[in-house]
């Protein structure tokens, strides 16, 4: 399974500057938008309703991490939504990810899906010495991010948040083609890094087995974000490439 749209990554403050951005898309584009914490602790649950009556998909990247008890009663929440994806943290626990998943299975209605459930494993603004100093992880990153995708696989969850850079590794190391590596740390060749670091352009990103990406500040903050979105789109559909 390889996804053709890029997952945009709707970090704004609100409705209004949402409104604004999805103007310069042309209507009938049905995109795939990524909700975070800005946006929905802004503008709460009904933004999600809004987004899909518009005939969106959406990843409600909320990153929960908390006990099993709490993230189980919010996810049942988080599935009435009717969101295609959500996450929690793999460093909160395998009993806090099968939790997790008990939760989306109670909220979502028998007619509809249940969303997939992904894991954060290090997130993409992380080095290798951050996790060594700050987390005191005494393994390599690459081996950090494999383990937690193998606790998220064997707990059932549907796949992982990491970079691109380590999608190859954790499909091999699982065996498995099926499970979902979703890609942040997307940047085109030319433009600003700010805080991520393990980065990738979208084209590297498919050539390394990611499944999905996720890009927010090149489109968002681009004058002319549709050309952007489609110049992404083409060179991770192959299209085209940068050099
Ligand atoms: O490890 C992670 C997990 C989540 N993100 C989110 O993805 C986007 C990336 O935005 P850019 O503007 O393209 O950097 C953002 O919403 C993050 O919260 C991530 O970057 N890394």
């Amino acid at each position: 399974m390889l996804a053709t749209r890029p997952i945009i990554a709707l970090d704004f403050p609100d409705r209004a500057t949402i409104l604004n951005f999805l103007g310069t898309f042309p209507k009938e584009e049905k995109l795939f938008l990524k909700v975070g914490m800005e946006l929905f602790y802004q503008e709460g649950p009904s933004i999600i309703t809004w987004l899909k009556e518009l005939g969106h998909d959406i990843f409600l990247d909320l990153k929960l991490h908390d006990i099993p008890n709490t993230v189980e009663r919010a996810m049942t929440g988080i599935a009435s939504l009717g969101v295609t994806m959500t996450n929690v943290h793999a460093s909160g626990g395998q009993k806090m990810m099968r939790a997790a998943l008990r939760g989306l299975e109670k909220g979502t209605k028998s007619t509809e899906q249940v969303p997939l459930l992904l894991a954060v494993t290090q997130l993409t603004s992380s080095t290798e010495e951050m996790i060594q100093k700050e987390q005191l992880v005494s393994e390599s990153l690459l081996t950090s991010v494999r383990h937690y995708a193998d606790l998220a696989y064997r707990n059932g969850l549907a796949g992982v948040v990491c970079s691109a850079l380590e999608a190859e590794q954790i499909k091999k190391y699982l065996d498995s083609e099926k499970f979902i590596c979703v890609t942040p740390g997307i940047r085109p060749k030319g433009s600003q890094l700010g805080d991520q670091k393990r980065v990738v352009t979208p084209c590297v990103a498919k050539q390394l087995g990611a499944t999905y990406i996720v890009v927010g500040r090149p489109i968002t903050s681009s004058k002319t974000p549709y050309d952007v979105y489609l110049t992404i789109k083409n060179d991770w559909n192959g299209e085209k490439t940068y050099d």
